[in-house]
């Protein structure tokens, strides 16, 4: 591909390669690693989450990805409204449906659990899984662009945090203008990435 000026082809091509070795990488790692990697993630990310007020939105994980459920039921049990992603429809933005940790459960899209309760929240604060990240903050994902409609939908005031292990770093993956800039991204290392302050524009 022309590495200057790739055309959206060129480049669509190239996500679909990387994110089939990233997430073979992924879910090709031993579990037990992954764990220790998690529970590097959930220390970094504990006291950045409990700075936040409004809802924040988690992922019941899949295909390897950070498990994140003990912190979902330590913030939950204080009282923090957290939420889960629910693809209603392809094409369109995701909505967050209340999770708590006795919440009933039932499989959505790709066979993701999401609560069955039809009351929806408006997270605050999004986190978002990568299959791939660069350090300024790009998010590569599985190819719905779930993630950056639900963004530009939500608007000012809404921020995404990536979350993944380091074997997901990427130099670029080639922005396009629909892609959003995560505010920062943590990995086992703890905040990669260039963080922007919340509350100020982005220069
Ligand atoms: N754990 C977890 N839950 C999550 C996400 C996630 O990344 N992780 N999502 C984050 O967004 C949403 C689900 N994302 C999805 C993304 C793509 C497709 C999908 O159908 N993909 C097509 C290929 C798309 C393409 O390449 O054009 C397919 O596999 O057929 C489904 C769900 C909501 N829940
Ligand atoms: N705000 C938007 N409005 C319309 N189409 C969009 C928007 N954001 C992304 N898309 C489309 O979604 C498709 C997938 O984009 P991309 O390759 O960036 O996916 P991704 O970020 O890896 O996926 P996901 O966010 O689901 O994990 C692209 O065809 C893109 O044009």
């Amino acid at each position: 591909m022309n590495q200057q000026n790739p055309s959206w082809d060129e480049v669509r091509a190239w996500r679909k390669g990387e994110r089939e070795r990233l997430i073979e990488a992924r879910v090709a790692t031993v579990q037990e690693i992954r764990a220790r990697w998690t529970r590097a993630i959930i220390e970094t990310l504990e006291p950045i989450l409990r700075e936040s007020r409004g809802p924040i939105s988690f992922y019941w994980p899949f295909r390897g990805e950070p498990d994140l459920r003990p912190l979902m039921r330590l913030l939950a049990g204080e009282g923090f409204t957290l939420a889960l992603p629910v693809v209603i429809e392809p094409k369109t933005p995701l909505v967050f449906r209340p999770w708590r940790p006795d919440s009933k459960l039932e499989l959505g899209v790709w066979n993701i659990p999401v609560p069955v309760t039809k009351e929806e929240v408006e997270p605050s604060l999004l986190l978002a899984p990568v299959v791939g990240f660069t350090p300024d903050n790009y998010r590569l994902g599985y190819g719905g662009g779930y993630f950056d409609r639900t963004l530009a939908k939500l608007g000012a005031g809404h921020e995404a945090i990536g979350v993944g292990f380091e074997m997901a770093r990427l130099a670029s993956i080639y922005p396009q203008p629909h892609d959003i800039k995560m505010r920062q991204v943590v990995t086992e290392k703890g905040v990669v990435g260039a963080k922007r302050r919340p509350g100020l524009m982005a220069s």
